[in-house]
């Protein structure tokens, strides 16, 4: 939306370090009405919060406790970035910005996630735990999945969900990226999901679209996009989508709702909003003593409609902690809770997730998803002979993918039941614990990616690598974060091993899995995706 608003050019310099000598600095034009708005919200609190931005911005990274242990990485890297914990948030960690970790070969073994440390303490308010049933409904590009994944150690099921095609493939790629095996990608609006998962979920991340006056310091789309006008626009939508995610939680969930605005009726005036048409939901107040410092309660005057139970909801403001703007609201839906998924429905969904075998490709995933009952008949022609046990996996195939694990890793992995594994054209997914049956939606990515069956052998996906250890595998090869080796690996070269070794290697860095290479002849034939090659 055009943003038709004047806007007041404010003197903010944003210094970004290029080198010990160079510096630049960009003008950061504010909304004039934004700042009118701001005025009469916070009075004689405004100079501080206009002073916040001619600071430098905070920039935080998030370690993956999947991939390593969380006090041994913040050792062994915090000099190398400069780390200082995020308060609210315990693995999260502030880093120097020359220190661009965002360019290190640990990034793209999934280590860390890079995100703004405000957007951190949703997760951390949220607190899902391991074996629950969890859905992030505006997921990409993957700040808050990636968080909730870690939370929830593997076990469980995660859906994480986003409406638009393309950001919802870098959501996909960015679950790959941090060896998340539990987790199906979902690209659907939030009104096509809802019938589908009634009272389904324990707990729901809603981080809305916003207006993200949270975000002006860094991003100048949102700047020039915003109007009054566009905050309604988006208070509209939040309330919308508030809507569909209350009827996707089961009685007694939890559900965090968040923005990066601060905007009341998107915040304050939104949550007193939809609990108006929702009594069946209430504000979770947090013992004084466990809201983290830098995290400010909000304030109940700045809704329209009486709420008092507003002050436990909370904002992080740039003039108050080191982080941009956010807002957060944890709300409960009552009744009794229910009761996990128990095997007997874990296997029938499996088997009914198998049913949508057919497609050629992972693109085509979503789109043949809706064509399930062709495809089956097909199949059936076909006439092949399939284990009672084994849902779209043939005897042949299941016997590669078991060849493969015998030679290749320690021990069996992830889900032991045949059921829970999947073939989509070629490609071999593991369905994550309690899958339900997601016919006729668009989904990217039913689980994790273990490989690609070819004509008598399986290939082993780079999503599979990613999700291992290298304890779990026979073979591997680990080199320094800064060495030549992993140079030359993420650029697409060859790397040399002891002669007598054969078959699938996984190549790591620091100890973390990194991709696959396979050893024949003394040299590591290189196995890391050509698209996420890095040539330096
Ligand atoms: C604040 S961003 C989400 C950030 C993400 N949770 C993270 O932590 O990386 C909001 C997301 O909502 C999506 N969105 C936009 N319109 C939507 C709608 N009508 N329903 C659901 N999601 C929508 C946007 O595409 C965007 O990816």
């Amino acid at each position: 939306m055009e943003n038709t608003e004047k806007t007041e050019t404010i003197e903010i310099t944003e210094t970004i370090a290029r080198s010990a000598t160079t510096t630049k600095k960009t003008t950061v034009q504010l909304p004039e009405a934004f700042l009118a708005r701001m005025k009469g919200l916070l009075g004689a609190e405004m100079k501080v919060f206009e002073a916040s931005y001619e600071n430098e911005r905070a920039q935080g990274l998030r370690f993956n406790t999947r991939k390593g242990s969380l006090e041994e990485d913040q050792m062994r890297y915090q000099e190398k970035f400069g780390l200082k914990p995020v308060l609210w948030c315990r693995e999260g960690f502030y880093y120097e910005a020359e220190s661009r970790p965002g360019r290190s070969a640990l990034h793209e073994a999934g280590a860390y996630y890079i995100q703004e440390p405000s957007a951190m303490a949703v997760v951390s308010v949220l607190d899902p735990k391991p074996g629950e049933r969890v859905l992030d409904l505006c997921a990409a590009p993957g700040g808050k999945s990636t968080h909730l994944a870690d939370r929830m150690q593997g076990k469980g099921l995660l859906v994480s969900n986003e409406i638009h095609p393309a950001r919802a493939k870098i959501l996909a790629q960015n679950i790959e990226r941090m060896g998340i095996a539990h987790a199906v990608v979902t690209n659907e609006s939030p009104e096509n999901l809802a019938p589908r998962f009634p009272e389904f979920f324990d707990r729901i991340v809603v981080d809305a679209p916003c207006s993200g006056e949270g975000m002006f310091r860094k991003d100048e789309e949102a700047r020039n996009q915003w109007s009054p006008a566009h905050v309604k626009m988006c208070a509209e939508r939040q309330q919308r989508i508030l809507d569909q995610a209350g009827s996707m939680l089961r009685p007694g969930g939890r559900l965090v709702y968040s923005t990066c605005t601060f905007a009341p009726e998107e915040d304050e005036q939104g949550i007193a909003d939809f609990l108006s048409r929702h009594p069946e939901f209430s504000i979770v107040p947090l013992p004084e003593d466990e809201i983290p410092e830098g995290i400010s309660c909000a304030r109940s005057e700045w809704s329209q409609i009486e709420c008092p139970e507003l002050v436990h909801t909370f904002r992080i403001w740039p003039h108050k902690a080191e982080g941009e703007g956010h807002y957060l609201a944890l709300l409960e839906k009552a009744g009794v809770s229910g009761q996990q998924g128990d095997l007997d429905e874990f296997n029938q969904s499996a088997e009914r997730a198998g049913d949508w075998i057919g497609a050629q490709t992972q693109n085509d995933f979503a789109v043949e998803n809706g064509k399930k009952s062709q495809k089956k008949d097909k199949k059936k022609e076909k006439g092949r002979k399939r284990d009672a046990f084994s849902a779209g996996i043939d005897r042949e195939q299941l016997a590669l993918w078991q060849e493969f694990e015998k030679e290749t890793l320690v021990e069996p992995i992830f889900c032991e039941n045949p059921a829970s594994r999947i073939l989509f054209g070629e490609q071999l997914y593991q369905l994550p614990e309690g899958m339900p049956d997601l016919s006729g939606l668009r989904v990217l990515r039913p689980g994790l990616h273990l490989g690609t069956i070819k004509k008598n052998r399986l290939e082993p996906a780079h999503a599979l690598a990613l999700a291992l250890r290298p304890d779990q595998v026979r073979r591997s090869v680990d080199y320094p974060v800064d060495s030549q080796e992993i140079r030359t690996y993420l650029g697409g070269g060859t790397l040399s091993c002891d002669p007598s070794e054969k078959g699938w290697v996984l190549v790591c860095v620091d100890g973390f899995s990194l991709g696959w290479a396979k050893a024949t002849g003394g040299s590591l034939k290189n196995h890391y995706p050509k698209g996420l090659r890095i040539f330096s």
